[in-house]
């Protein structure tokens, strides 16, 4: 008989709902059953006797409330087969359930940096239950480049014994695409604010563009690849991180307002910009892990014009890692955001689970 596999779904925006997408045209021999689908944080599909959900159909099916953390725990050991959680949402407080649901024996593939980028507690605790008998598998490759192939690749080099000396890289989809498309080699008007709203329109963003701007994504990122890296970083605001958010705008409470009132605000930049094309550089917003200076930092850096930060293009993440191995850095280049991209990231760890524990 084949083997097969009960997945659990959070969140059907759009990494969520390309997820749904690629899983239900998958061609494999293993089979997924999707057991429990939350639509949103308030709307859920699922029934008692564990009938796979319709994926080609989930849109239009009525929905039940979603059920507590604890109670999905429990739903989901309930039934006779191993269970992957896949989290496609950008939720605190699902992250932090991940130790218990790990701890259970339920697997997660994730592209939510949370659980990996807040206390290095929780971080330890994952990883501590993960590898404790009948722990859960915990894979998120997302979380950094989204489909990109960073993480696994790191964590192979650091488990066979290679020494990290220094990342760096464009580790934002959003800021990759804004100072792309803002910061270029050729002379241009465009506004900062304006391009800020296509990268929302085009699905880069956070949810809340802010959490792009005001650097703590590439913090998360930072912190993650320092954490497998061996560096043990604390949390992502315990190094330097450089905001793009105007003073003025720090405290407005929804986004909505304060993309309406970042125009105000373009003149800053723009000088920022017209000093670095009068030297011949472009700008370009940067994350670093420094093993020999002791440093970690998120800043705005200036690049001529023939560095290959100025050539970059669309949403595209670059990613230099020297090692030991590698002194010549191993360099990994491509679309770090977007829907797709994002989605058969978080997929391909689904199959790397259900290979290890499809019964
Ligand atoms: N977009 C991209 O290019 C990339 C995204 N990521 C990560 O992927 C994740 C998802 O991003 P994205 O799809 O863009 O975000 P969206 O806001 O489009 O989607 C999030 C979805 O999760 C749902 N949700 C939130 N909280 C809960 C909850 N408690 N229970 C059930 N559903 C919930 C939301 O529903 P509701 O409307 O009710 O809140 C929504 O459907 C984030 O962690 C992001 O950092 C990673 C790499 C790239
Ligand atoms: N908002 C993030 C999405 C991926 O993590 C980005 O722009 O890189
Ligand atoms: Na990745």
């Amino acid at each position: 008989m084949a083997k097969s596999v009960n997945v659990a779904i959070i969140g059907s925006g759009v990494v969520g709902s390309a997820f749904i997408n690629q899983l239900n045209n998958l061609k494999t021999a293993i089979k997924y059953n999707v057991v429990y689908l939350a639509k949103t944080s308030t709307e859920a599909l699922y029934s008692k006797t564990y009938q796979p959900v319709n994926l080609a159909t989930y849109q239009t099916e009525a929905p039940q409330p979603t059920l507590s953390l604890p109670d999905l725990v429990t739903f989901l050991k309930g039934a006779s087969r191993p269970t992957i959680l896949v989290d496609n949402t950008s939720s605190a407080a699902i992250a932090d359930y991940y130790p218990t649901f790990i701890k259970e024996g339920i697997s997660i593939a994730t592209p939510n940096k949370k659980a990996f980028s807040s206390d290095l507690k929780v971080w330890n605790e994952i990883f501590s239950n993960s590898e404790a008998p009948n722990g859960g598998l915990v894979y998120h490759e997302a979380t950094v480049g989204a489909g990109l192939p960073i993480i696994g690749p790191l964590r192979d080099l650091v488990t066979t014994g290679d020494k990290v000396e220094k990342i760096e890289g464009i580790f934002s989809g959003t800021l990759s695409y804004i100072f792309n498309e803002f910061s270029t080699t050729e002379k241009s008007d465009v506004k900062f604010s304006d391009v800020v709203k296509v990268a929302k329109k085009l699905g880069y963003t956070e949810p809340d563009p802010r959490d792009d701007l005001n650097g703590l994504d590439v913090a998360r990122k930072v912190t993650i690849l320092a954490r497998i890296s061996g560096f043990e970083v604390e949390s992502p605001t315990s190094f330097p991180v450089e905001s793009l958010i105007p003073k003025e705008l720090e405290n407005i409470e929804s986004a909505a307002e304060f993309l309406e009132k970042l125009p105000n605000y373009d003149g800053d930049i723009q000088k920022i910009k017209d000093e670095a094309f009068a030297e011949k550089k472009t700008l370009r917003f940067v994350g670093k892990v420094d093993f020999k200076e002791n440093k970690v930092s998120v800043e705005i850096g200036k690049y001529d014009f023939d560095h290959p930060f100025s050539s970059l293009k669309g949403s595209d993440n670059v990613v230099s890692i020297k090692t030991e191995r590698y002194p010549n850095p191993l360099i990994i280049q491509g679309a770090g955001a977007g829907s797709e991209v994002t989605a058969h990231g978080v997929l391909a760890d689904t199959l790397k689970i259900a290979e290890r524990i499809a019964n």
